[in-house]
This record gives structure tokens, C-alpha cells and sequence, in this order.
């Protein structure tokens, strides 16, 4: 049996995957079996013959390299990606509720979004790369919502699930407006510099938070700023700031020599960060300060918007400074909170709350999308 069925296997009792279909359960589709994919699979066996199992029923899982029914757990290969994907919607069937669970970094699979959606699949996603892109992207995503009647839960994108887009979206319905946002958006960011002690090597670190499944599968992604940019420019969207990518100013840790590297080279080439990560620790700590990886969303004098994502040093009793772990903290000022903000802090990274929030949102799905 391949590694794909057995991980299904292991995930779902076999009586429950050959259990009939009900239209009383929504159908999922999982896209991805890594670190998040593998959480949700067990996520779902932990539900077996609750009520919330009752509620969702696997109807096909693949990731690059195989495809699998839970019906049958009979695994197919797939040649190639495009055409893995273009058997998604027949496998959710025609009617009742279909959901999508992209558990995948990818931008083939991100580009699909808009088409289920139009036809009224659903999609809940933990992938930045359709909502977190370009504007287009974003409003391409908004139009097929309403084309198909059709929801996308975004809940995984920003936080790992932490309630933060939730929040933005119920100050605005409130009559709120959002007036400004600044945090730590990163998980492994916030792990690293939690952690960095300027003494043992940064790019060591850097392979102990890969390990731990809370970088991108390429880890530069994080180190650049480009995951922070995305998850920026999601909540500021939520935040109704239609910001473009190139409004976002972001300083990033990546030199541009390791940057044109191909994948495959880049886990040799962390060590050239080492230097340049002492240099800055070492400044931070003879002032006192802490290294935290910043994002920050500001309304300016003339009615336009700032942001900018970047390595800041903050004083230790700074509010941004604290967390432990992988927690992402996050203020968001709005007309009522003018003056204190809400601050919404907690772990931004890790397969098991990223996979908990994805099936936050299909359960919410599955419900009838009520609050
Ligand atoms: N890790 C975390 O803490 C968090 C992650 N996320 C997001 O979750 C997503 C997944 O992250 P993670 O699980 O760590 O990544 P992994 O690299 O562990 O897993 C990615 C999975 O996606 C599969 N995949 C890639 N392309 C396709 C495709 N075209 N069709 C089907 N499957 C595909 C891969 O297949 P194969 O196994 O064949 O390579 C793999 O199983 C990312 O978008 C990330 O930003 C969000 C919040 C937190
Ligand atoms: N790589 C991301 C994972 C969640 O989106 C992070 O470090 O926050």
C-alpha cells in the first residue's frame, strides 16, 4: 500500500471510508498531506463517530504524487499536477455541500480557487497565494464567492486560525473602521528570534523551526518577509484597504545571492546569514533591545496607508515584545479601540492549530457558514 493510503488509513477508520454517502455530511477534498495535510487527516480520524464527523465526509485526498478515494483507498498516481487537479471537482460529485481544503504552498493549486469556487465549491484554505497576491487575485476571489454563492475560509491564512481576520471582519460589521494593525505575523520568525541567542549559529535555528513544520516548505519564503507581506496584505483587505503587493515595503533577511538559489541549494547556503544575524543581535542586545520581525498597517495624515514589514529592534517592555514559542501578537486599532488596541497574540505556526482552523471553517461551511 503507498504512503499516501497508508497515512489515509491510519487516519480514518476503513469503516467509517467505506460508510455511505448522506447528504446530511459535506464532502472535502484535501489537497496536501505535509505537515498541515497530515494534522488535518488526523484531526478528522480523532472525529470518528462524533458529531463532528458526522458533519464532514472525505471524498478524495492527493498530493503531488498520488491521488486516493477513501471509498475504495485504492491510490492512483499522477503523472502530472495539472491533471491531478482537474479530477478535484468530479470527485466532490454534483450536489450537496463540496469544500476544497488546500493544505498545499501552491501556486497551481491557489490558481484553481476562483474556478471551484464559481461553481460552488467551496474552498478553505491555509495557502497565502490566492488571497495574498495580487489584488486582482483577491477580487477575482470576491467575484467568484459571488458568482457561486459559495464561501472561502481564510482563517489558516493569517495566525494559524488565531481569531484575528474574524475579529477585523466583526469590528467592520460593527460600523468599526480599522484605522491601523501592527504585529508579529510570523510563526517562525517569532520562534526564531525567541529563541536566537547570538550565539549558536542562526541557520541552525533556521533548520530546527523547518523541522518543526513551521516554515514554508522553502524557507526563504519566511525569511525574505514575502509570507509576512502576504498575511499583511490579507488582513488589510479584510480591513477594507485595497493595498497592492508593491504598497507593502518590505525590509528582508534574505541576501540577494541566497535569494537566486535554487531550492535544492538553499539549506547549504543558510550559514551565509549567520554573520549578518550576530551583527544585528549583537547591536540589539548592547541597547537593551529585542529582535521581533514586524508588520504594520498605518492610516496616514492624507487619508492613504502605509505598511511595511521588516526586522525591528523593540525595547524589552515593548508591547509587540513579548510571546514565547511561535506566537504571533497583533494590534489592531479601530474606532472604538482608538486609543488601547485589541491585541489578539498566540501560536502563529505549527500543523496542529493550522489544521484546526481550516476544519474550523469547513465545519462553519458544513453548518450553513452561521457565526
Ligand atoms: N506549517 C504551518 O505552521 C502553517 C502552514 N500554513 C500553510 O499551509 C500550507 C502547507 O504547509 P505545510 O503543510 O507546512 O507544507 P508541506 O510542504 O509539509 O506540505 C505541502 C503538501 O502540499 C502538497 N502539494 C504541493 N503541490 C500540490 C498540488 N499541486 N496538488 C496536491 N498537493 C500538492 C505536497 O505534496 P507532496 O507530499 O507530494 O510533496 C505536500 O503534501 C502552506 O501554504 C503554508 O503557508 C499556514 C499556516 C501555518
Ligand atoms: N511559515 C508560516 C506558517 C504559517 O503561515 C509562519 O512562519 O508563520
Amino acid at each position: 500500500m503507498s504512503a499516501l493510503a497508508e497515512d489515509v488509513r491510519r487516519s480514518l477508520s476503513v469503516a467509517t471510508a467505506q460508510a455511505p454517502r448522506t447528504a446530511a455530511r459535506a464532502r472535502l477534498a484535501l489537497l496536501g498531506t505535509g505537515n498541515v495535510g497530515g494534522a488535518v487527516l488526523e484531526r478528522l480520524a480523532g472525529w470518528v463517530g462524533t458529531p463532528f464527523g458526522e458533519k464532514l465526509e472525505l471524498a478524495y485526498v492527493a498530493n503531488t504524487r498520488q491521488s486516493l478515494h477513501p471509498h475504495t483507498l485504492t491510490p492512483t498516481p499522477l503523472p502530472q499536477t495539472g491533471e491531478g487537479l482537474s479530477r478535484v471537482a468530479p470527485a466532490l460529485g454534483e450536489d450537496g455541500t463540496r469544500i476544497v481544503i488546500d493544505a498545499t504552498a501552491s501556486a497551481e493549486v491557489a490558481a484553481r480557487h476562483a474556478g471551484w469556487l464559481a461553481q460552488g465549491i467551496h474552498v478553505v484554505t491555509a495557502c497565502k497565494l490566492a488571497r495574498g497576491t495580487s489584488l486582482a487575485a483577491w477580487q477575482v476571489i470576491e467575484a467568484a464567492c459571488v458568482a457561486g454563492d459559495s464561501h472561502y475560509g481564510d482563517a489558516a491564512t493569517v495566525g494559524a486560525g488565531l481569531p484575528l481576520l474574524r475579529s477585523i471582519r466583526e469590528l467592520r460589521a460593527g460600523g468599526d473602521r480599522v484605522t491601523a494593525i501592527a504585529g508579529v505575523l510570523s510563526g517562525s520568525l517569532a520562534w526564531l528570534f525567541n529563541h536566537y541567542d547570538g550565539l549558536r549559529p542562526f541557520s541552525g535555528f533556521v533548520r530546527e523551526a523547518r523541522d518543526a513544520g513551521y516554515t514554508e516548505p522553502d524557507p526563504r519564503e519566511d525569511l525574505s518577509g514575502e509570507d509576512v507581506r502576504r498575511k499583511l496584505l490579507i488582513l488589510a483587505r479584510a480591513a477594507g484597504v485595497q493595498l497592492e503587493q508593491d504598497e507593502v515595503e518590505v525590509a528582508s533577511l534574505v541576501p540577494d545571492e541566497i535569494a537566486a538559489l535554487p531550492k535544492e541549494e538553499v539549506d547549504a547556503s543558510l550559514p551565509r546569514l549567520d554573520p549578518l544575524l550576530r551583527e544585528r543581535y549583537a547591536k540589539a542586545y548592547k541597547n537593551g533591545e529585542k529582535l521581533r520581525f514586524i508588520a504594520r498597517l498605518e492610516r496616514n495624515a492624507d487619508g492613504g496607508w502605509s505598511a511595511r514589514v521588516g526586522l525591528d529592534a523593540l525595547s524589552v517592555d515593548h508591547p509587540l515584545a513579548g510571546g514565547a514559542g511561535t506566537d504571533n501578537k497583533v494590534a489592531i486599532w479601530s474606532d472604538r479601540y482608538d486609543d488601547q488596541p485589541l491585541v489578539i497574540q498566540g501560536p502563529g505556526a505549527g500543523a496542529g492549530v493550522t489544521a484546526a482552523g481550516l476544519l474550523d471553517d469547513a465545519l462553519r461551511i458544513a453548518r450553513g457558514w452561521k457565526k
